[in-house]
């Protein structure tokens, strides 16, 4: 836990498990909660008890904490100040909420706290983290007002394009197009969204997640960036992987800017050699981008910064974590002190070209790649077959196209209990883009070796012109 919190006009007790901007909570879930008390009656945590909703790799900021933990055999979620049992546990009557970031990371958590437990005496294991409570933010300054989730505004936000940028005319504008590449699983997509404050690629541990180009566009007053989030770039063994490596590559001649991403954490491979010496080749200005501070090196001690410099001649380094969002201001400085004059390319509201049943069908095959083990999710394709706004709800039914009856018993799993999850974790995702209830509607086919059949990559929208 970083800081808590006390609102008490709202009677709200916030844990922040980072430095939060306003803005930065887009979205909630609830979940029932109970308080830990020390032997003195004091709070020395909170138990929340979750389902399977919310999957491991939400919580890796809540669980950073040295006493935070997971017990997940009965999905209990620890957030503590010491690692001790407590003297008693008490129910809270209303539940407590988890705030997501746009990545859908669980931020903070609010609990509605009743009066008597308010005092002083009851929080005062708390005093060494509670920071006062401010409901005019200052951006980087500690805590920050839990406004309504982002979605709820969302309407409201697409209609409205600030007028400060509408005035400014198109002659002062700049804009251009910056590539993000680099080899699978380096963080390319995690850095699209954390720069964007907004979900639009997904995002998985596992490698070849991004199969095609996906644009997420920036902008501030007088610029629109526009990224392109490519899929890494490995040796491919299907024409699938073929068309995401001929896609990733035919962004470089076009990018005003390049940012080569490396994972820091582990020296450079083969691919990442191969990677650097294509970008050297393009025209647009070449950042070296090495993500993955945050984690400790592969080998303890060992600095492999000199050895990816030696990849090329570089414009500039920048060291980030796109996942706990380091350097990324000093990036986009960066990138921005490098775009040509130009006006906006796209409309100034418009943050992605992905459409909403695009973008739903991702967080299925999202959920997959987490919940299915070793080649069964990336065997996966999702056709969005049926998408209808009923009154209380959207009813969406897809298929899931795996290519081989095997792969199909394993994405159904025992009783349906695999689908079912997956099912579950895709549509609360989707209910939060669309901010509405959601009827997620999944049945399972098999199209044997699509990922090889060119006619079924057709129709699977996989083709080399639909993203050009
Ligand atoms: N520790 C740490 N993990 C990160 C960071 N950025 C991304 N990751 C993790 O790295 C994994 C891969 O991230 P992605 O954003 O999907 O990587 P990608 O480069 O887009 O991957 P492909 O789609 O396979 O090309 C995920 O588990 C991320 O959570 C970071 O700054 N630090």
């Amino acid at each position: 836990m970083k800081y808590c919190s006390l609102d008490n006009d709202a009677g709200t007790l916030y844990f922040y498990f980072l430095d939060l901007e306003a803005g930065q909570v887009a979205g909630m879930m609830e979940y029932p909660a109970h308080l830990l008390l020390d032997a003195q009656g004091a709070i020395f945590g909170c138990r929340i008890d979750l389902d399977d909703e919310v999957i491991l790799s939400q919580l890796e900021l809540a669980l950073d904490g040295p006493y935070n933990w997971l017990d997940g055999q009965y999905g209990h979620l620890y957030i503590r100040m010491a690692d001790e049992e407590p003297a008693e546990v008490v129910d809270l009557d209303e539940t407590a909420v988890l705030d997501l970031d746009a990545g859908d990371l669980v931020v903070g958590v609010e609990l509605m706290l009743p009066e008597e437990w308010r005092t002083p005496e009851r929080l005062a294991r708390l005093a060494p983290l509670l920071v006062p409570f401010d409901d005019e933010p200052v951006a980087g300054e500690g805590p920050v007002v839990f406004g309504p989730p982002a979605i709820v505004d969302e309407a409201a936000a697409e209609e409205a394009v600030p007028p400060e940028l509408a005035a400014i005319p198109p002659e002062q504008w700049r804009s251009g197009f910056v590539a993000l590449v680099g080899k699978p699983n380096v963080g390319k997509s995690t850095l699209l969204n954390a720069l964007l404050g907004e979900k639009v690629a997904i995002v998985s541990p596992r490698p070849q997640t991004t199969r095609v180009p996906v644009r997420g566009i920036l902008t501030r007053p007088g610029e629109q960036i526009i990224f392109i989030d490519t899929p890494g770039i490995h040796e491919p063994d299907h024409r699938l992987g073929k068309l995401m490596v001929e896609l990733a590559e035919r962004t470089l001649p076009n990018a005003d800017v390049i940012c080569f991403m490396v994972d820091i954490s582990q020296p450079p491979s083969k691919l990442d050699r191969m990677i650097a010496q294509q970008v050297q080749r393009a025209r647009g200005h070449k950042l070296l981008v090495l993500n993955k501070v945050d984690q400790k090196p592969r080998q303890p001690g060992a600095d492999y910064l000199p050895a990816y410099r030696e990849l090329g001649e570089w414009d500039m380094e920048i060291a980030i974590s796109a996942y706990r969002r380091l350097g990324l201001a000093a990036l986009l400085s960066e990138i921005s002190a490098r775009l040509p004059a130009g006006p906006p390319l796209y409309p100034l509201d418009q943050i992605t070209d992905q459409n909403e049943q695009q973008l739903a069908a991702e967080f299925v095959r999202e959920k997959a790649l987490f919940y299915l083990q070793q080649e069964v999710p990336h065997a996966i394709a999702i056709e969005v077959e049926e998408w209808i706004e009923k009154e209380t709800a959207t009813y969406i039914r897809m298929t899931i196209n795996v290519e081989k009856e095997s792969q199909k018993g394993i994405l159904i799993g025992a009783g349906g209990g695999m689908l079912k999850k997956i099912g579950s974790a895709a549509r609360s995702s989707i209910e939060r883009m669309l901010g509405r209830p959601v009827f997620l509607d999944l049945w399972v086919k098999v199209r044997p070796n699509w990922r090889d059949d060119p006619s079924a990559l057709g129709w699977l929208g996989y083709r080399a012109k639909n993203f050009l």
